[in-house]
């Protein structure tokens, strides 16, 4: 590790194109100062999504922990670091933006994983989330040794997540529940297809003169994060807060096809309790 990065200076890591990365879409097509300037913007709709998305589960996480919104403020620095990844294409931009990814998938996991498939020997959340911080320390360590293998271990998480909903969804009936599950699925598996094609089909895309399936694997995972993130927070409600009837809704109109999906608590016992 020491021989890969003693010669180099600190600004050497900053400096623009320092990582090895470099996405399909044409490099400073519209500007001097952004290198990817269509995979920089389309980090927008992480700073759209997430308040949103804060705002809908508050009342859930009001009633089962108030650290269930780290989920949603850290996904506002994924969208910071990675539009700052893509405007440098900068060493120090990639790490960022890997590193925020595993964090945020780090926070998730210990807040939402089942109790009931915690290893024998962890008795309680509290536990489970020390070990999920260790694991990730010594991650965001070893993620220095080979920085371009980083992007495919996160994938995997995405994999893992995607078999996780399958299993879940077996013994399944609820057809709200259902759907959330595969539009999560869909969408989750449309956005992986978008960034496999962008890293390993360049030529094609540029032959038909667009290069922007980076961009939209931003969006779309963005889309999935949302969907995926309530139909958890719903199955940790049904078995950790059952006594306040959780509901699944859409925002702003539940008859739409589409919209924000959120839960609702039919009945507030902590209110309740108090009168
Ligand atoms: C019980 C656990 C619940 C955990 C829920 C937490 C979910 C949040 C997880 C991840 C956030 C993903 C953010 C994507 C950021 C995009 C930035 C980006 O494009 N970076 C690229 C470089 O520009 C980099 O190459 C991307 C690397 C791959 C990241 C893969 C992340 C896995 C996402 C899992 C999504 C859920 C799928 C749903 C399955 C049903
Ligand atoms: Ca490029
Ligand atoms: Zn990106």
């Amino acid at each position: 590790m020491g021989g890969v990065y003693s010669s180099k200076r600190i600004a050497d890591f900053f400096a623009y194109e320092s990582s090895e990365l470099d996405w399909c879409e044409d490099n400073y097509k519209h500007s001097e100062h952004v290198v990817e300037y269509f995979n920089t913007i389309s980090n927008f709709f992480f700073f759209i999504i997430s308040p949103i998305m804060l705002y809908l589960m508050h009342p859930y996480a009001k009633e089962r922990s108030l650290s269930i919104h780290t989920v949603w403020i850290m996904m506002i620095f994924v969208g910071l670091f990675s539009a700052y990844f893509h405007m440098t294409l900068s060493f120090v931009g990639q790490m960022l933006d890997e590193l925020s990814i595993l964090w945020v998938l780090a926070a998730g996991y210990a807040v939402w994983f089942p109790r009931k498939l915690f290893p024998s020997f962890i008795k309680d959340r509290s536990t489970f989330s020390k070990l999920v911080l260790l694991i990730t320390i010594v991650t965001t360590m070893l993620s220095f040794l080979k920085p371009t293998v980083n992007a495919y271990v996160l994938n995997c998480f995405g994999i893992h997540l995607f078999y996780m909903v399958a299993v879940e969804m077996r013994s399944c009936t609820d057809q709200k529940v259902l759907r959330l599950a595969k539009l999560s699925m869909s969408l989750w598996a449309l956005a992986v297809s978008c960034w496999i094609s962008d890293r390993f089909g360049c030529s094609f895309w540029q032959r038909l003169n667009f290069c922007y399936l980076h961009g939209i694997w931003h969006i779309l995972i963005v889309m999935a994060v949302a969907y995926l993130s309530t139909l958890i927070a719903y199955l940790d409600a049904s078995y950790e807060i059952p006594y306040s009837l959780p509901g699944l809704q859409y925002w702003p109109c539940d008859k739409w096809a589409v919209g924000f999906p959120h839960i609702v608590l039919k009945r507030m016992p902590k209110t309740q309790k108090r009168c």
